[in-house]
């Protein structure tokens, strides 16, 4: 007999675990939450606010610090950071069910591959996040707009798929998923760095003179990136890239939280990415460089004065 899918245990109760992880427990689903003390302390205590845009709630889930809760689990949704990839696949492999399924919702090319080799034979899935989500404070998660997924097709990805219809998250199955994550990539080289050097929402950002050229310099250097890897982007990314200032006008991209809270940003792996692999491909990428350099700069300033 299929064992049912949960408790589902997320892996990082940031801004993107505590949206889906609220998402799938406020319609019902056990849900555990493994986060930092900061963030489960709060839940524990008060649940996890969860301000929407047209609700605000306190929703009940578990919280814990302690990854041995992944034991448990049938589907993990592993949500840390980029950079953190390796560190927490390490933590979580020698408690994870030989059958469980790893979602990875985050943001960059290849984050589900650099988790495929820390968790053999593990089945891990790739996940495209559009969503606009932040941590107001302890355990209050703010919500912008979107909550959307597109993931790869693996066993059970069309039940996982259900389980997230009837928290009202829409999932697509896709097997081009590698293009969808290069899409969404695209989509973060043009908003991310810029909303982090500016500290500034999307919505005012272009508006601001020469930005909007400057992103569809930055678009048309990934596409040939892309092109060259010979990924195929589905769908009309210009209209992708224009939806997201559309339907987040007011969200700050994950890099710019990053550098206001004085973490390491994801930049390496987005506008860096692409920089790294155009050079490996002999295609210059000139302002998707000076991005990446300006968020380095940034960071390191930070850095220094921490
Ligand atoms: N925020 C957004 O709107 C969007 C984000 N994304 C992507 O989603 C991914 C997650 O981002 P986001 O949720 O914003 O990041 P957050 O920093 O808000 O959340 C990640 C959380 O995981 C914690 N963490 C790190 N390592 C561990 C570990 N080993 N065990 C338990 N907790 C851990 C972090 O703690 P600490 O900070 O102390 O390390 C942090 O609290 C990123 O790849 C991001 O680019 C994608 C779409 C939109
Ligand atoms: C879609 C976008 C750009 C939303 O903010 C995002 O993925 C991020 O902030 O990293």
């Amino acid at each position: 007999m299929t064992q049912p899918l949960h408790p589902v245990v997320v892996v990082g109760a940031g801004a993107v675990g505590c949206f889906f992880g609220g998402m799938l427990a406020r319609a019902g689903h056990p849900v555990v939450l493994v986060g930092r003390p900061q963030h489960v302390d709060a839940i524990e205590r008060h649940g996890l606010r969860m301000e929407a845009r047209d609700f605000d709630e306190h929703v009940r889930l578990r919280a814990t610090t302690d990854i041995a809760a992944v034991a448990q689990a049938q589907v993990v949704l592993f949500c840390v950071k980029s950079g953190d990839t390796e560190s927490a696949g390490a933590q979580l492999k020698p408690h994870l069910r030989p059958e469980a399924l790893v979602l990875c919702l985050q943001n960059g090319v290849d984050n589900a591959d650099r988790l495929r080799t820390v968790l053999p034979p593990r089945q891990v899935a790739a996940a495209v996040v559009y969503v606009a989500t932040e941590m107001a404070g302890p355990g209050h998660l703010k919500h912008h707009g979107r909550g959307d997924l597109v993931i790869e097709p693996v066993t059970r990805s069309e039940e996982v798929a259900q389980l997230f219809a009837q928290a009202r998250v829409p999932v697509e199955i896709s097997s081009n998923v590698r293009g969808a994550l290069w899409a969404k990539l695209v989509v973060n080289c043009a908003y991310n760095a810029v909303s982090a050097i500016a500290q500034r929402p999307y919505g005012e950002n272009v508006r601001s003179p020469g930005i909007q050229q400057v992103m569809s310099d930055v678009v048309a250097e990934c596409l040939l990136v892309a092109q060259a890897e010979g990924v195929e982007i589905p769908g009309d990314i210009d209209l992708a890239v224009r939806r997201i200032f559309e339907t987040m006008p007011t969200q700050l991209s994950s890099t710019a939280q990053d550098l206001a809270r004085g973490k390491p940003t994801e930049i390496d792996h987005l506008n860096g990415l692409v920089v790294r692999r155009g050079q490996a491909l002999g295609i210059p990428t000139p302002v998707n460089r000076t991005l990446w350099a300006l968020v380095k700069l940034l960071e390191g300033k930070q850095q220094r004065a921490g």
